[in-house]
């Protein structure tokens, strides 16, 4: 499908992801500083058993160990109710975030142009609103929270090597430069390593169920040398693929390792020849060993969630690529003069393709009743679409009281031109819910007139009257209520011009006879514009436009045009033809 939903940039990701930690700044802050406390409580552990080995050297009984013992066990009790208290407050803080997230993301899919959904395919939208704001979910909940403590442990952890010695941290910077160095290797090889593994074992699935399901198949054409031979190639291409990331792995994995020893066996020699030197004390190059042993946890961590931070980033990437889509208008167009519908000079075109409309002229008066007729493929349904505001000319204007009415925002739009087709959504919720959607402010008098104007029977068998909930679990509405309930919403709205798609085409006779009733309540009073795909509509209009090729080739009273004997006679007489022989038949 083409017209995908954008993606935003680098730059627009970190932006929004800014703009989320600002909006709660204050837990972000908090738990920043949390994390910063248990950090630093972890920090006494090492130094107090350095200066445990420095007291023993120094003489010193087993009452100051003992002591300096307890400190240490009362540090690590702290550390850890820090950090239980940091990681709660993390949460809190990925909680709301992605409520936030969420409640954006609503109210931007809600504010997309119904057109760019429909090029775009509802499940990419879907997709979004779903796995990619989840996986958003889980970093926010869980790795966002991890990360950040890992993070300020293990700078906190660095910060105090360099304390004890600048030297010996020195020794700790050279492992995390190498973690680095690995870390861009992998990265930049596992991404499509793993996708091919992926693919490769999709396709050997593939293969093999097919060879399975269609194995009598097989033997009766005697293919099972080819089937053995493309088993035998997707099996390669998936033991290679397997390899390529065992590779990586075999690679990664040891390095990491080797980064984390390398730093330790670093400050114990250059820390045993400072000592030997009488520059340092045992006691500081335990500490600062202890403290580079302990680097490994947290970069532990830090390593784990990196293939998950770099895939919800991603995700948050297509997630925040909603910003950047088109939007309906915002409330800032001019109120329309009055209710005449001037399409000016009108050429249009799907998604950058051929031209579907060549230039079309048409006025509609107020309160005329106007049939668009003509062949399959000539234009008709995409002349409504932009009539109704749905779609924007690409040259010339499509205008209500000289207003063009793709500039209208949902609000306005509704109280002057609506679409009516035979796709009907009920929501769920009460029917108040779903009828209050076209005014909201409307009363219960006013919903029960309207639904009243169409003939809804139904609602006096309801439960609990308006309130009744609709859909799943509640009141199931048929065909029949769900186009009343639309065409209600349709008198609540209140707009002086209807654009039918034929909305009984396709219904069943007894819903159709129920509609057509319906139908005929609300368009009194209005100006009409029927897509007619049966002629009968044409013959009692007002007038007829006749669209071929995405042109209008004819307008005027079915009188006139049957008289002019050009492409409207021509249909009618077909239709009319085949009408008499149909009912001689009968
Ligand atoms: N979503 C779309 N993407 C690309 N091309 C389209 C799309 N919808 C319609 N078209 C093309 O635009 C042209 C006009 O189609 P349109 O549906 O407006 O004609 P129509 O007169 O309403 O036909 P019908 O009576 O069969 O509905 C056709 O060539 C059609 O293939």
């Amino acid at each position: 499908m083409s017209g995908h939903l954008p993606v935003a940039e680098g730059a627009a990701t970190r932006r929004a992801a800014w703009r989320l930690i600002r909006a709660d700044g204050r837990a972000f802050a908090l738990s920043l500083v949390l994390n910063a406390l248990a950090a630093a409580a972890g920090l006494a552990g090492p130094w107090l058993v350095g200066r445990i080995v420095d007291d023993v050297r120094a003489g010193s009984g087993t009452g100051a160990v003992d002591r300096l013992a307890i400190v240490i066990a009362l540090c690590s009790l702290a550390q850890f109710l820090l950090a239980r208290y940091a990681r709660y407050v993390g949460h809190r803080f990925g909680e709301r975030t992605l409520a936030r997230i969420r409640e954006e993301f609503v109210d931007r899919a809600l504010a997309l142009p119904a057109s760019v959904v429909e090029r775009a395919g509802t499940g990419d939208l879907t997709a979004r609103g779903t796995s990619d704001v989840a996986a958003v979910g889980t970093t926010l909940r869980d790795a966002g929270p991890e990360v950040l403590t890992s993070l300020v442990q293990a700078a906190f952890i660095l910060g105090a090597v360099f304390v004890l010695d600048p030297l010996l941290g020195c020794c700790g910077l050279l492992g995390l430069v190498g973690i680095r160095f690995a870390l861009r290797w992998y990265l930049s090889r596992a991404r499509t390593a793993y996708l091919a593994e992926g693919a490769a074992n999709s396709a050997l699935t593939e293969v093999l169920s097919a060879t399975a399901s269609g194995a009598r198949t097989i033997e009766a054409f005697g293919l099972q040398q080819r089937r053995a031979r493309a088993s035998r190639e997707a099996i390669e291409v998936s033991r290679r693929a397997r390899m390529r990331t065992l590779f990586l792995r075999t690679v990664f994995f040891p390095w990491v390792e080797v980064c984390y020893v390398v730093p330790v066996v670093g400050v114990l020699l250059v820390g045993g020849l400072l000592h030997a030197h009488g520059v340092m004390s045992l006691g500081a190059v335990v500490s600062a060993a202890l403290y580079l042993r302990q680097l490994s946890e947290p970069l532990d961590q830090v390593l784990m969630w990196v293939e998950q931070l770099q895939s919800s980033s991603a995700s948050f990437a297509r997630v925040e690529g909603l910003a950047a889509a088109p939007r309906t208008a915002g409330g800032s167009s001019p109120a329309p003069r009055d209710d005449r519908i001037d399409v000016r000079g009108v050429r249009y075109s799907y998604d950058g393709g051929a031209q579907v409309l060549h230039g079309v002229d048409l006025t509609v008066r107020p309160g005329e009743r106007l049939a668009v007729v003509g062949p399959s493929g000539a234009g008709k349904t995409t002349l409504s679409r932009l009539l109704a505001g749905i779609d924007r000319p690409d040259a010339g204007s499509v205008t209500v009281g000289r207003v063009p009415v793709a500039d209208l925002d949902p609000e306005q739009l509704r109280r002057q031109v609506v679409l009516v087709t035979q796709e009907h959504h009920v929501f769920l919720g009460t029917l108040r819910d779903n009828l209050l959607l076209a005014a909201p402010d409307a009363d219960d008098g006013e919903l029960l007139a309207a639904l009243g104007a169409v003939g809804a029977e139904w609602l006096a068998a309801l439960p609990a009257g308006l309130d009744t909930r609709l859909g799943e679990g509640g009141h199931r509405t048929d065909g029949s209520q769900a186009q009343q309930l639309a065409l209600a919403r349709v008198v609540l709205a209140d707009p002086h011009t209807l654009v039918l798609d034929e909305a009984t085409a396709l219904l069943d006779p007894a819903t159709a006879r129920h509609t057509e009733r319906a139908l005929a309540h609300v368009m009194r009073g209005r100006t009409v514009i029927a897509i007619a795909h049966r002629l009968h509509t044409a013959h009692d209009a007002d007038r007829v436009a006749v669209m071929a090729h995405g042109r209008l080739a004819e307008v005027g009273t079915h009188e006139e045009l049957v008289a002019a004997g050009g492409a409207y006679a021509a249909l009618w007489a077909t239709w009319h033809g085949d009408r008499e022989n149909a009912a001689e038949q009968v």
